[in-house]
């Protein structure tokens, strides 16, 4: 992490902020080749005996390596776009991490969401690095520790760099609620590193 930025967390945990990571019009310019060229699927989870629809879209982009698990099920990365690999490049500056993968969430609208949750994968290492970038309509990004029950909640606006490390995804879990407010859609980047299968704990 640059050494500019302040640990938003209060306890267990380091959450960044950068603020217009990508101003407009390049963040416009993004918001629009996402939204046009990504691949978005529809996925389906099994959850209490039947099939339901995960509400929001969903691809995954990365080395040809970076298998991951999400919705139940393995997902073989895509081939990076000329737009995701320039996007990573400098998330990658900014985080000083190494990303290998990204996973892109399409919230429709206000009725998209996503529900508590740790990216506590074991692929993912013992105290993941995971970059966030936000782009189109703010949406309410909410932090919850698990044992002391108090909330942090975060706006993430158009071009926003959110970034978790350290301990966090051991002791909080964080959602994208619904909101009737909201009627225009939101692209969400994740960028990840998936560690080889024979060495998940390893962080750099
Ligand atoms: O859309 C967001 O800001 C959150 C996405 C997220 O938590 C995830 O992809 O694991
Ligand atoms: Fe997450």
């Amino acid at each position: 992490m640059q050494s500019d930025q302040t640990n938003l967390c209060p306890v267990d945990g380091e959450i960044y902020l950068a603020k217009a990571f990508y101003a407009p019009p390049e963040a416009d310019r993004l918001f629009a080749d996402f939204y046009r060229t990504l691949a978005w699927q529809e996925e389906e989870i099994f959850i209490f005996g039947k099939w339901c629809k995960v509400p929001r879209l969903m691809c995954w982009y990365g080395d040809h390596d970076a298998v991951y698990r999400y919705s139940g099920v393995e997902h073989a990365p895509l081939p990076w776009t000329a737009a995701l690999s320039a996007v990573k490049a400098r998330v990658e500056t900014m985080s000083c991490y190494p990303f290998n993968s990204v996973l892109a969430n399409l919230y429709r609208d206000g009725r998209d969401s996503m529900g508590y949750h740790a990216d506590n994968e074991k692929e993912l290492g013992f105290n993941p690095v995971i970059a966030s970038l936000s782009l189109g309509d703010a949406r309410l990004f909410r932090l919850h520790h698990k044992k002391r029950r108090e909330n942090l909640d975060i706006v993430l606006e158009h071009g926003d760099l959110l970034i978790m490390a350290g301990a966090l995804q051991h002791h909080w879990v964080h959602a994208l609620p619904k909101t009737r407010q909201i009627k225009n859609p939101r692209i969400n980047l994740t960028f990840r590193r998936i560690l080889p299968a024979d060495q998940p704990n390893s962080n750099l």
